[in-house]
């Protein structure tokens, strides 16, 4: 095997990547390499995405004449990631290559059905240089348009080494590459198998998802005059309501089993508030809507904050300004100038007013003299 190298001195090495897939993961990892110096080559069946991700500057689009690339990215649909594995694996036999799909033991299964094949040219060797991974970052668009090189800043990427009667079966040069790329995109690594994997993103992915949509589409039917009430709650609820259904068709299927235990649990409970809230104000009613509120708060404060660290909550602070360009631009201006760092920041339109209201979150021991700062630059601060 002709694996890349992982001295120290090899790692400075800016190894060519060839990306298959050129939508919203294929293109942002294209435009993160691309901008650390990695000569990267895009290909997808789609001549339309792999164009508009050559044109944003992910990349070349990849020729009959390249050479082999020492590293592919399979940043295809969850269903085509198998085959597209194994191609690039016989394709270019000195290649590492890694996906980013979203499930990880049904890739592995569909691969291992290639391996035993025997029409199929994939062999159990070739599977040292696959590594599965999956971003735990991404958009509720989809292709290249919604790309973002900085998609993976300080967001986990999981690294799932497949194993094989407790052997991993990638090599170490193999995961090490796989570490690599993620870490170059600015990701924090986390290893896991594929099992341990499916079932965590059950839970903190799958589930929003399915929650996200089921709640969304209650609103179809809804009045126009109650949805112009809608707040930041609905819009937080709903963001990845918008995603992709053909993509999530493909996830949820093939994770169906841990996903479907979960929303076991969760049924219980819509089926106990159903209960109570048919008779709020029965013995035991309200403590019961209380305790769904309190498990609620409790679930939400074991969130981790930004870059993987602990629960961290943020104090706001709103700034009003014109509603004409470069007043943001002016805002953030002013904050950098006070040495403050924005964690994050919103922007809303006032109904009816030539204003908006930009909402910045910083942390709780900055806020008052950010707020005293912005009043002396003449802005008008709400504290809420
Ligand atoms: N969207 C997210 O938030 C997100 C996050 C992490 C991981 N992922 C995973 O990344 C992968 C790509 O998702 P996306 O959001 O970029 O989707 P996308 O729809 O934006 O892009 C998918 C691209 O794959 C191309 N494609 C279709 N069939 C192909 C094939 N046989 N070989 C190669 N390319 C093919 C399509 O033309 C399209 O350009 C999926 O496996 C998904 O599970 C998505
Ligand atoms: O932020 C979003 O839009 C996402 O939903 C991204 C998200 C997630 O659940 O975190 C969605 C699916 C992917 O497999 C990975 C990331």
């Amino acid at each position: 095997m002709n694996a890349l190298d992982t001295t120290p001195e090899a790692t400075r090495h800016a190894p060519t990547v060839l990306i298959r897939g050129t939508g919203l993961l294929g293109a942002s990892i294209g435009l993160g390499l691309s901008a650390r110096g990695h000569r990267v080559s895009l290909s997808d069946p789609s001549a339309v995405a792999q164009a508009i991700a050559a044109d944003i500057g992910a990349g070349t689009v990849a020729a009959e004449s390249d050479r082999e690339p020492e590293i592919v990215v399979v940043a295809a649909p969850p269903e085509a990631t198998a085959v597209e594995v194994a191609a690039a694996l016989t394709r270019f036999p000195g290649a590492i290559v890694m996906d980013v799909a979203s499930v990880k033991a049904e890739i592995l299964r569909e691969l291992w059905e290639l391996v035993d094949d025997s029409e199929h040219p994939l062999t159990e060797e070739a599977l040292e240089r696959y590594v599965g991974t999956h971003p735990m970052a991404g958009r509720e668009q989809s292709g290249p348009v919604a790309a973002r090189g900085e998609l993976f800043t300080a967001m986990p990427w999981v690294i799932a080494p497949a194993e094989v009667r407790g052997r991993r079966l990638p090599s170490e040069a193999a995961v090490a590459w796989a570490e690599e790329i993620a870490r170059r995109l600015g990701a924090t690594v986390h290893f896991m198998t594929p099992q341990d994997h499916d079932g965590s993103v059950a839970l903190i992915s799958h589930l929003p998802q399915i929650a996200a949509s089921l709640v969304a589409s209650r609103l179809q039917g809804a009045s126009a005059s109650a949805l112009e009430l809608a707040g930041n709650g609905l819009r937080d609820v709903t963001r990845i309501a918008a995603s992709d259904p053909n993509l999530w068709v493909q996830i949820l299927s093939s994770n169906a089993a841990p996903i479907t235990e979960i929303l076991y649990g969760l049924r219980d409970d819509v089926d106990r508030l159903i209960h109570t809230l048919e008779s709020p104000r029965a013995p035991g009613g309200q403590a019961d809507i209380a305790q769904l509120i309190a498990e609620g708060n409790a679930g939400r404060a074991r969130v981790p904050g930004k870059h993987g660290g602990p629960p961290q909550s943020f104090s706001r602070l709103t700034v009003i300004v014109d509603d004409r360009p470069g007043q943001i631009a002016a805002v953030l201006n002013d904050v950098a100038t006070v040495g403050v760092n924005v964690e994050d920041m919103r922007m809303e339109h006032s109904a009816g007013h030539q204003v908006g209201m930009v909402e910045l979150s910083v942390l709780p021991g900055r806020r008052e003299e950010l707020a005293e700062a912005m009043a002396d630059f003449g802005w008008k601060v709400i504290q809420s």
